[in-house]
């Protein structure tokens, strides 16, 4: 029997490194739960907690919900930009509890500062737009009726239109220092993001009586004021 098959290893957290690891932090805390770890420093993917029912996995934040979707881990704390592109393969398939409120951001358009956005929708301009997320930029261009030119893009978005490789993009802004850095600006809001509590859904019939006192420690931390 593999170790996911089995009922008796600890659940399983599936977090990615940085923001969501550090955001994630004071909610483990309220719980009562410390890491024993730095994942920044100890380059360990499987960390273990003061709780020896809960293990964490240190993944990529994009491979957060496939790894609960197949239930290698029970849960997981992804990005609605992460979940709304995860969506497109698996329709349904995480149950998705508790909104965190935790590394809050914005999808956007932006273009550079001298692109003349209005006069391109207006014209019905076939613009090109650069992007990782590019299930919800389908969605919100197919919205608008515009017929654009998808570039997929892993990171670094904001290099696009300055290189010519796209007219505009659409990524995350949160204090726009990257825009401003780069001479860009957002000219559309998309949807505002935050990051979710993700659940497998086999995890939850099989190990309810596990999983449930910490969701309940989850909501209770995330509905509670920031200290
Ligand atoms: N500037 C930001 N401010 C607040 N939240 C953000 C910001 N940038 C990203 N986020 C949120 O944090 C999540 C994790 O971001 P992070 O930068 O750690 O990973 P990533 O580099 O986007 O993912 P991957 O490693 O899979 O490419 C994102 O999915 C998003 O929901
Ligand atoms: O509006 P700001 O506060 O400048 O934040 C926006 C930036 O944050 C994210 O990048 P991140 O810092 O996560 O770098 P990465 O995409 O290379 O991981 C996002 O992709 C933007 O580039």
């Amino acid at each position: 029997m593999t170790d996911i098959q089995t009922a008796s290893r600890p659940l399983t957290l599936a977090l990615s490194k940085g923001r969501i690891f550090e955001e994630t932090l004071p909610l483990l805390a309220a719980a009562g739960i410390e890491v024993s770890e730095n994942p920044e420093k100890s380059r360990k993917l499987i960390i273990g907690t003061s709780d020896p029912n809960l293990r964490l996995i240190i993944v990529r934040a994009s491979d957060v919900p496939t790894y609960v979707q197949y239930g290698a881990a029970d849960l997981g704390i992804a990005g609605k930009d992460v979940l709304n592109e995860h969506q497109a393969q698996d329709p349904g398939g995480l149950y998705q509890p508790i909104d965190l409120n935790i590394a809050r951001c914005k999808l956007c358009v932006a273009v550079r500062a001298d692109f003349d956005y209005t006069a391109a929708v207006y014209q019905g301009a076939r613009l090109r737009v650069a992007t990782k997320y590019t299930q919800a930029a389908r969605e919100h261009f197919a919205a608008k009726g515009m017929y654009v030119d998808l570039i997929k893009l892993y990171g670094s978005m904001e290099l696009a239109p300055l290189v010519g490789l796209a007219d505009a993009i659409v990524d995350l802004v949160s204090t726009g220092g990257t825009l401003r850095a780069n001479n860009l600006v957002a000219v559309e809001d998309i949807m505002p993001i935050s990051s979710r509590l993700v659940v497998n859904r086999a995890s939850l019939k099989t190990r309810g009586a596990a999983l449930q006192p910490l969701l309940d420690a989850f909501e209770r931390a995330s509905a509670a004021p920031a200290p």
